[in-house]
């Protein structure tokens, strides 16, 4: 079997009783978008919050390029370039798309600018903010204020803010809620593009979006995996007909 950049090994997560998830066991492929699907309620927000470090696993091991990171809390995962994204409150709706970004830039690059003269900095900071702005196609909307952009706008904002941080594994959790057809068919495609640079796990309710993105699905039910495997093995699983698919069919 071919290294995983992300393998967890019977992750678990309870509340007193209430065991959210329960031996949780995913490899996922450098290079690939890897979808987790299942029930509202199945336990995918704790499991990303698992993997982001966020919230602190009862049992089992995340290991993630090689290394053990199941006790690094966020930050240190941040640093290794596994980063969460959309959360919208990350935006800053005073500053402008492009001081958003650049802030992400600063705070990734800490010290490293500190070279440069201070005019210099601003310019290298915002060079680099830029490159974030074209890649998730906002580069004509890096004057205005992130407060002022549409919600779809934003959820590309917060993707290029992600991309600030120089991943290598991007945790999306729903980054399509509540956009329109047209804002979601262009984050599907942003998505598809960053896919040669970036590994993704991608929670999404979506269907239309998880079966054109994914190359592996994930089935979560009750916090337990029922199924891993290609699009097309998934959606002809029985198991999962029953347990999520036909539920949405009905
Ligand atoms: N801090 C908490 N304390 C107690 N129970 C919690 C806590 N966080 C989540 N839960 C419970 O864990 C279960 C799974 O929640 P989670 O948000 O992970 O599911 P989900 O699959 O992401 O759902 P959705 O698709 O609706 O977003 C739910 O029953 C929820 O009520």
């Amino acid at each position: 079997m071919s290294e995983a950049l992300l393998s967890v090994r019977n992750l678990s997560k309870s509340y007193g009783a209430l065991k959210v998830t329960q031996d949780v066991s995913i490899d996922v492929a450098e290079g690939q978008i890897h979808a987790i699907i299942g029930p509202n309620g199945a336990g995918k927000t704790t499991l990303i919050s698992q993997l982001s470090g966020q919230l602190r696993s009862n049992a089992g091991q995340v290991v993630y390029a090689g290394e053990d990171i199941t006790r690094l809390d966020m930050a240190a995962r941040v640093r290794r370039g596994l980063a969460r994204s959309f959360q919208l409150t990350t935006l800053l709706p005073g500053f402008s798309a492009l001081e958003n970004v650049a802030l992400a830039v600063q705070a990734r690059a800490g010290s490293s600018f500190r070279f440069f003269r201070p005019a210099a900095t601003e310019t290298a900071l915002n060079d680099e903010a830029m490159t974030h702005l074209a890649s998730t196609g906002l580069a004509d909307r890096a004057s205005r204020m992130a407060g002022s952009l549409s919600h779809g706008e934003k959820r590309q904002l917060e993707l290029a803010v992600a991309l600030a941080t120089r991943p290598r594994l991007l945790l999306l959790d729903e980054p399509l809620a509540g956009t329109g057809h047209d804002e979601a068919a262009r984050l599907v495609d942003l998505f598809a593009a960053l896919k040669s640079r970036v590994t993704m796990v991608l929670i999404e309710h979506d269907m239309d979006a998880v079966f054109a993105l994914a190359d592996k699905v994930s089935v979560l039910v009750y916090g337990q995996i029922v199924v891993t495997g290609t699009p097309a093995d998934v959606r002809a699983d029985p198991k999962v007909r029953a347990a999520y698919l036909g539920e949405e069919a009905a």
